[in-house]
């Protein structure tokens, strides 16, 4: 259960370094998209777009639904790196391999991470087709020992012992539903819990009745690795869960989830979420005097 799987600060590094060199982008923020959520790169500009395969370091995009490219591009005047596809534990990546882009990210000189999922809804109100703004996360495999923090601690990344009492940003969250009135999708918004659950499989019904008590309001296979990683290295996080299905409660309920489902809707509605990203991308506020690679962290 405990990796003894190292990445060293030089891996990181040098993976940050040998894109930096091949592209002129210099990101202020990241963004991953969620299955069926893809798209989302379709709206930058001035691209420059790696294979997952060609970089040094990174794994491989197993996934239906997760294209396995990194696309650099302007958003809206900003500059993004955006991963078409992101790493699960369920395909066999340990944790710290899962992550492994966020600290690329962060050497680079990112400040903000977007992340996307898409996630079964347990709330009554929350149905397929809606979008939740995260507003905080239960992280399942980390109560059960499987962190990606876990091992020796790299102080140039982070503290030992991280908060994340607050790593959904406060002033994003706001943000974001003030831009919700002005797309006049706020209707189809609310901001809740996410958990994280191992997969590969859906969920059972009893499992899904004691997530409903323990108060999650979605739920999906990923995106908090990821959020722990970029809190440890004081990166502001902002992230949406598209609400893809309802989890079934009721053993008289007929309802059967499946992966196929999950990017039909992520399609039907990549262009709003794309525009609700885009909007808080363009309107956040960015810190410009950052340096990168060697004195970034
Ligand atoms: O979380 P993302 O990558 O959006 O994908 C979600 O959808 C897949 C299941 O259909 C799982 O991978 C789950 O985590
Ligand atoms: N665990 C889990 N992940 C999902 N991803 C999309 N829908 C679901 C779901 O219902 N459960």
């Amino acid at each position: 259960m405990h990796s003894k799987e190292q990445i060293s600060h030089d891996d990181y590094q040098k993976t940050a370094e040998w894109l930096m060199s091949r592209t002129k982008h210099r990101p202020q923020v990241s963004i991953i998209c969620g299955s069926g959520l893809g798209r989302l790169a379709d709206s930058l500009s001035c691209r420059d777009q790696f294979s997952y395969s060609e970089i040094p370091g990174f794994p491989q995009s197993t996934v239906q639904g997760h294209a396995g490219c990194l696309v650099f591009g302007e958003l809206k005047g900003r500059s993004c790196v955006c991963m078409q596809g992101r790493f699960h534990m369920y395909e066999g990546h340990s944790l710290l391999k899962t992550t492994f882009p966020i600290r690329v990210f962060k050497l680079m000189g990112v400040q903000t991470l977007v992340v996307t999922n898409a996630a079964g809804s347990l709330a009554d109100h929350l149905h397929p087709g809606d979008i939740m703004i995260i507003k905080d996360h239960i992280n399942i495999p980390g109560l059960a020992g499987l962190n990606p923090l876990h091992g020796p601690n790299d102080d140039k990344f982070g503290p030992r012992f991280p908060a994340m009492s607050s790593c959904y940003d406060r002033g994003l969250r706001s943000l974001a539903l003030e831009v919700t009135k002005q797309l006049d999708i706020a209707g189809l918004v609310q901001e809740g819990v996410y958990a994280m659950v191992g997969g590969p499989n859906f969920e059972t019904i009893a499992e899904a009745r004691m997530l409903h008590r323990l108060g999650v309001d979605a739920v999906g296979m990923s995106t908090v690795p990821e959020v722990v990683v970029a809190t440890h290295c004081g990166m502001q996080v902002f992230g949406l869960s598209l609400i893809t299905n309802k989890v079934v409660k009721s053993y008289e309920d007929s309802d059967c989830v499946n992966h196929d489902g999950v990017l039909e809707v992520g399609r039907l509605r990549s262009e709003t979420v794309q525009q609700l990203v885009t909007e808080v991308i363009s309107r956040m506020e960015i810190n410009n005097n950052i340096d990168r690679t060697s004195s970034a962290v």
